[in-house]
């Protein structure tokens, strides 16, 4: 990748660590103002079961909508993975550190070099 597919990558990259701060200030927020704080204070399963729903409906837009509605999906999706994020003390660093762990290995390659199953 060039200098400046990276640099306009990392940049794009801004607006999930940005998101990410503003729902940990959430954190102890009143229920009353914030969505994230109401959700929060739901429970994981709750918020799991939102994120969910959200992949969901981005998959049923992925397969009978607009593009205009796949990327309003997309976006549920990335908020409410972020707030799951925040509940359970995952960074968006460590998904970033995994990503580039796993960085020019191809999915093909990785799948046969898994040890075949036995049963
Ligand atoms: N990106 C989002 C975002 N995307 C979706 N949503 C909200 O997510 C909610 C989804 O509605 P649903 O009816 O599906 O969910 P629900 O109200 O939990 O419904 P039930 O589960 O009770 O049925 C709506 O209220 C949306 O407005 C968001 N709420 C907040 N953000 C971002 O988070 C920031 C902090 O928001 P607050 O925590 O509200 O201050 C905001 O500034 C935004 O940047």
């Amino acid at each position: 990748m060039s200098k400046e597919k990276k640099q306009a990558a990392l940049t794009r990259n801004d607006i999930l660590e940005r998101l990410y701060h503003t729902v940990m200030d959430r954190k102890d927020a009143s229920p009353s103002v914030s969505h994230s704080a109401r959700l929060m204070a739901r429970g994981r399963s709750k918020i799991a079961q939102k994120f969910g729903e959200e992949a969901v409906e981005c998959v049923i837009e992925a397969i009978g909508g607009t593009r205009e509605s796949l990327i309003s999906e997309s976006a549920d999706v990335l908020y409410h993975l972020i707030v799951m994020w925040v509940d359970a003390g995952v960074a968006p660093a460590d998904v970033w550190a995994e990503l580039e762990r796993r960085e020019g290995t191809s999915g093909i390659a990785e799948k046969a070099s898994r040890p075949k199953e036995t049963f």
